[in-house]
């Protein structure tokens, strides 16, 4: 039976302990400070940030340093420009959809970039656009962050300061930094110039009086305006050759309610106006984004200096994207309502709640992400290079049992017919601090069909007539000696053999090969009988989008291929006990009842995604939360080697 040596760590617990180092308390370098968010210090030796990324190890199956990403490379470059007292950090969502693993990145950064340094990380619902907004997504999002194992400082809203950030623009104002524009869409585009357009030039609003402005401006908020009538617009430089310096828009008109205040407002701020102002209300000393945004970085500046606040540090970081796959809301969406796939937590999309369901352990993903570290390079990556990464980190840590996908019954006809040998297996033969468990070798087993062969041949070292083949863990071995057939289907349908027990004091031939098999016992609750569905990838190209008719046209037949009588052992129910097993992290949360969402019937039961294991021979699996009293579910999380997920 399973050990619970609390004393002493198992291999998974201690590999556990490497990887989950990066999200726990323990290694965290400085005491921490106060919670009160202050202006840093600016420091005294700018060094230049290194793009060096942290490096991953190719062939070693050791795990890297949890640290890794922070201590080498980029971010270690960042902190080293301002190697603030208390870091603070935030991750800054718009409420609009689902994550996915593209923002497990920007979580990891975040979140683990001031964990590293002692500081904190804020969730910051970026909710400036109403027309985009939905309820259901703060609570998917917040799910998503303390699955990840992280925790917020504090949940803020960008809609919190539209107060204050009304009083700033009008400062802006005040101090002849922005004007109410009433420019056409191509009047704007008219006056950025370009090769069709000519020069770049004004608009005879930016030499409007200041109090003119601030009349209009408040005009617009109490009303006066439809949208697009009237904008408030940043009075930047229009000579800079960077266009986020061509007098950006900082409020505009929206007929449209908001999810926190209502009908109180008719205008809001744009992102360029809002987040460099909110990093700098919350005090935030290294604000960490994707590249897209590195020329925003100067407006980001120009503004903060502008009204004369603290004025945090922008610095920008490579975007992670997965290939094969699409990760557009729009697209998925699609996918969605055509039925393609179950939903947005589909197991073989990138969606986070995907990869949860899919039973992708929070874990591998941010030893993912540290893998690969952080540098200013966008990082492509194949689906097969994410699922080798998840592989590896599987193989360290979950525990294994034996499982048939697609039975057939072998009758060992010199036992008796009650025959019941407990057979012992490792939950990890590698790690005997894992333990074991017991299974029925019966006289009936089952084994997988592709495990037999009709015709015996030299280089086939399984079951066929007259050839030995090992179960696994069972003391002797079996060699068939009949089958029998479905003449329709021409599908095997039972195999008779013989057990191959020496008479007393006699020695008896090592069989080649051993397989996995499930014993017939109803007293042991044995087999268990489930439902898998092993997932491909969902499209056919690594280019879904480029594919002739575009993504929809590119989807694979066998993207899912599901086996109904798949069957299990006894080793399942105490898996199922245990699970998470190993803890992870952000599953440690759920049992605290930390979540607040619709996720499994009782949010704070580990969903059962927690259950996993290796299917010895077979693949890595867990339930799918389809499971029910009455059936279970399998997904496959990963197959046991690349080329075998691979099969197109
Ligand atoms: N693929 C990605 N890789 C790394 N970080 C990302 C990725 N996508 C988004 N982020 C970051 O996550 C944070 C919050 O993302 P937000 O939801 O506002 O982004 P987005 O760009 O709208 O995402 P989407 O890809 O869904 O359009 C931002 O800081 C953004 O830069
Ligand atoms: N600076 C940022 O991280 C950008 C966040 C913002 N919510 C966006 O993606 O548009």
């Amino acid at each position: 039976m399973a050990t619970e040596d609390e004393g002493k760590k198992s291999l998974p617990e201690r590999v556990k302990d490497k990887m989950e180092s990066a999200v726990t308390d323990r290694t965290v370098k400085k005491q921490k400070a106060p919670k009160q968010p202050k202006p840093p210090k600016e420091p005294k030796n700018v060094k230049p940030p290194t793009t060096k990324p942290a490096k991953a190890p190719t062939t070693s199956t050791e795990p890297l340093d949890p640290d890794a990403m922070f201590k080498e490379g980029w971010l270690k470059g960042v902190y080293a420009e301002r190697p603030a007292e208390h870091v603070f950090t935030r991750f800054p969502p718009e409420p609009n959809g689902y994550l996915h693993i593209g923002h497990s990145k920007a979580i990891t950064v975040n979140f683990g970039f001031a964990r590293y340094h002692g500081g904190d990380c804020y969730l910051r619902f970026d909710d400036t656009n109403p027309e985009a907004e939905d309820e259901k997504f703060f609570v998917a999002i917040q799910e998503m962050v303390a699955w990840l194992g992280f925790k917020p400082y504090k949940i803020t809203y960008s809609s919190d300061n539209f107060d204050r950030l009304y009083e700033l623009a009008e400062r802006l104002i005040e101090y002849d930094g922005a004007y109410v524009c009433h420019c056409t869409d191509e009047e704007i585009k008219l006056q950025r110039g370009g090769p069709n357009h000519g020069p770049r030039f004004a608009c005879a609003h930016r030499e409007r009086p200041t109090e003119e402005s601030l009349a209009e401006f408040r005009a617009m908020r109490d009303g006066k305006y439809k949208p697009r009538e009237a904008f408030l617009r940043m009075k930047q430089n229009i000579e800079d050759g960077n266009p986020q310096m061509w007098d950006l828009a900082a409020y505009r008109v929206l007929d449209a309610p908001h999810h926190r205040t209502g009908v109180k407002w008719r205008i809001y701020p744009t992102y360029d106006f809002t987040h460099c102002l909110c990093d700098s209300f919350e005090g935030i000393t290294h604000s960490l984004c994707t590249t897209e945004f590195l020329q925003s970085r100067v407006s980001y500046e120009w503004l903060c200096d502008a009204v004369k606040v603290y004025k945090p540090m922008q610095r920008e970081y490579g975007r992670l994207n997965v290939t094969g796959t699409v990760m557009s809301k729009r697209k998925i969406a699609k996918l969605v309502e055509l039925g393609v796939v179950r939903g947005w937590d589909d197991p073989r999309l990138y969606t986070l709640v995907a990869l949860r369901r899919r039973g992708i352990p929070p874990g591998a993903i941010l030893s993912f992400i540290n893998e690969l570290g952080v540098s200013t390079a966008l990082t492509n990556i194949q689906i097969v290079r994410f699922e080798q990464s998840v592989r590896k980190y599987l193989e360290l840590t979950v525990p294994r049992l034996m499982l048939v996908l697609d039975p057939v019954p072998v009758v060992i006809d010199n036992l008796p017919d009650d025959y019941v040998e407990e057979v012992e297996l490792p939950f990890a033969p590698k790690d005997p601090a894992m333990g074991s468990h017991m299974v029925p070798f019966t006289k009936t087993v089952y084994i997988d069909r592709s495990d037999f062969r009709e015709v015996e041949s030299k280089d086939f070292f399984r079951m066929a007539p007259g050839k030995s083949v090992g179960l696994l863990k069972v003391p002797y071995p079996v060699k068939a000696t009949s089958f029998k057939k479905d003449e329709t289907s021409g599908r095997v349908t039972e195999i008779h053999a013989e057990y191959e027990k020496p008479p007393e004091g006699e020695s008896f031939k090592k069989p080649k090969t051993y397989i996995q098999w499930v014993g017939k016992s109803q007293q042991h609750g044995s087999p268990v009988v489930a439902e898998a569905r092993m997932f491909n990838p969902l499209f056919k190209s690594e280019n879904p989008d480029a594919a002739g008719g575009g993504y929809l046209n590119d989807i694979r037949d066998d993207s899912e291929e599901i086996y109904p009588t798949a069957m299990i052992e006894t080793g399942l129910t105490e898996i199922r006990r245990r699970a998470p097993w190993p803890e992870e992290a952000g599953e440690q949360h759920m049992e605290k009842g930390e979540l607040t969402s619709e996720h499994g019937k009782d949010s704070r039961v580990p969903g059962l995604e927690t259950v996993r294991f290796q299917g010895l021979r077979v693949a890595y699996f867990c339930l799918d939360k389809d499971t029910t009293t009455d059936k279970v579910v399998l997904n496959r999380i990963v197959s046991l080697k690349e080329d075998a997920g691979k099969a197109a």
